[in-house]
C-alpha cells in the first residue's frame, strides 16, 4: 500500500508545493494536497489548520508545509498537539529534525532555499528514522 503524505502551505509556497507533489508521486507516495490551488495571496492558517488537524486525528503521520519563510506554517502547525513541525533550510537540519526531534512535519522556506535543496530535504526527511534513546526522553517532555 502506498505511503500517505499530506502537503500544504500558502501562495508563497505554491510553486514548490507543485513540484514536490510530482516528486512524491513519482516516488510512490499517495499525496493529499491541502492547498492552496494557486499562487493567489491567501492566509496560511486557513490551509495549515486542516492539514494539522488531519495529523491530530491520525489520518496522516507525515506532512510537508511550504510558505515564504517557513515560519508561518511552522508556528501554526505546532499549535496542534500531535504535530512536531520543523523549519528546515539545509539538508542536515532536515536529517536532525527526524533523528533528534522525531519531527513529523517538514516546513520549507520557499523564498530562501533552491528547488534542489527543497527536493533533497524532502527525500532526507522521509528516509531518516528517529534515533530514540535520550532523544525520546526529551521529545516526550515537549507536551506542556
Ligand atoms: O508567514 C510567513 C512569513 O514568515 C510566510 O512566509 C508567508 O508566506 C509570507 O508572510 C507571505 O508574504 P506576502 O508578502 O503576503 O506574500
Amino acid at each position: 500500500m502506498a505511503r500517505k503524505i499530506a502537503i500544504g502551505g500558502d501562495h508563497a509556497g505554491y510553486t514548490y508545493k507543485s513540484f514536490l507533489i510530482d516528486q512524491l508521486q513519482r516516488n510512490g507516495y499517495e499525496v493529499q494536497d491541502f492547498g492552496p490551488g494557486s499562487d493567489a495571496s491567501v492566509d496560511y492558517p486557513d490551509y495549515v489548520h486542516p492539514l494539522a488537524s488531519a495529523i491530530d486525528n491520525g489520518e496522516f503521520d507525515t506532512a510537508i508545509l511550504v510558505c515564504g519563510s517557513g515560519n508561518g506554517v511552522a508556528i501554526t502547525a505546532n499549535k496542534h498537539p500531535k504535530v512536531r513541525a520543523a523549519l528546515c533550510w539545509v539538508p542536515e537540519i532536515a536529517k536532525l529534525a527526524r533523528e533528534h526531534n522525531n519531527a513529523n512535519v517538514l516546513c520549507i522556506p520557499a523564498r530562501f532555499v533552491s528547488e534542489e535543496v527543497a527536493s533533497e530535504m524532502v527525500n532526507i526527511f522521509l528516509n531518516t528514522n528517529f534515533e530514540g534513546g535520550r532523544h525520546a526522553t526529551r521529545v516526550n517532555k515537549i507536551p506542556c
